[in-house]
């Protein structure tokens, strides 16, 4: 089986992508997902203590916790503390059920995929990525998104130049949907091709 790690910087296109994967037949995982299932029920009462009056009802409030983040970053450390080594756990958990089920390929959605090192956790990286003004008007566009914001979370992120040099795969979001599901299709179709030869040689 290969597991393919999907990341890219914020309005790159990752869920967009993602469900154009899950669309040809792959499992797919989002840890943007996870983080907000987990905010529902079992992280919020550790992000409670940690940022004391983010949560409502037993679960995290995301935008009084964005907010607290946008006027201390440093907050971002201790939160990722928090919820990454959950994630991980969710993420592995998705991948073993997979493997056992006899998949092909798996994709996990992975926004700090090189920032939190877990390149080494998939076999392959694919880069989702446009041109910077196409990524900034599509964040701009998202309701109670702020430059300020935009440029804080970028800061937290590494360069999309960096992200593109050190990947796989490239999918280049910003030629419309039908283009990005080409390049997915294509790319599936040889990693299936790779990941029956590769089982074929471990058998
Ligand atoms: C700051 C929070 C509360 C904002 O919630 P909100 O619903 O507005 O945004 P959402 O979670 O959908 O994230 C949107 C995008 O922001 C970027 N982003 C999110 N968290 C981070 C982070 N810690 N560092 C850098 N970028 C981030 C990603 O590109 C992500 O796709 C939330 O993102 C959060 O709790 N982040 C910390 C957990 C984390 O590191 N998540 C990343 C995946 S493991
Ligand atoms: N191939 C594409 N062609 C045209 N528009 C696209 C394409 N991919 C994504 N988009 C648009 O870009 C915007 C951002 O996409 P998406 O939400 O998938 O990004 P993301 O990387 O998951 O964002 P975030 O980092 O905030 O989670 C959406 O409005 C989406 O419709």
């Amino acid at each position: 089986m290969i597991v393919i790690g999907l990341t890219g910087s914020i309005g790159m296109g990752k869920t967009t992508t993602a469900s154009m994967f899950a669309a040809e037949g792959i499992p797919v995982i989002s840890a943007d997902d996870v983080v907000h299932d987990l905010y529902e029920g079992e992280a919020a009462p550790l992000v409670e203590s940690a940022f004391p009056g983010t949560t409502v009802n037993g679960r995290v409030d995301r935008q009084m916790l964005g907010a607290r983040l946008l006027a201390d970053p440093s907050g971002f450390k201790r939160l990722e503390a928090i919820v990454h080594p959950l994630v991980r756990a969710a993420e592995q958990a998705f991948v073993e059920q997979h493997r056992r089920a006899g998949a092909e390929l798996v994709l996990v959605d992975v926004p700090l995929l090189f920032e939190s090192g877990a390149t080494g956790r998939v076999d392959r990286v694919v880069v989702v990525s446009c041109d910077p003004d196409i990524q900034k008007e599509r964040v701009l566009a998202r309701p109670g998104m702020t430059a300020d914001k935009f440029e804080a979370i970028l800061a937290r992120q590494l360069p999309d130049s960096e992200k593109r040099a050190r990947a796989d795969h490239v999918i280049d979001t910003g030629l419309g949907l039908e283009a990005a599901q080409r390049q997915v299709a294509e790319l599936v179709a040889r990693l299936r091709a790779e990941a029956q030869g590769k089982d074929g040689t471990d058998a």
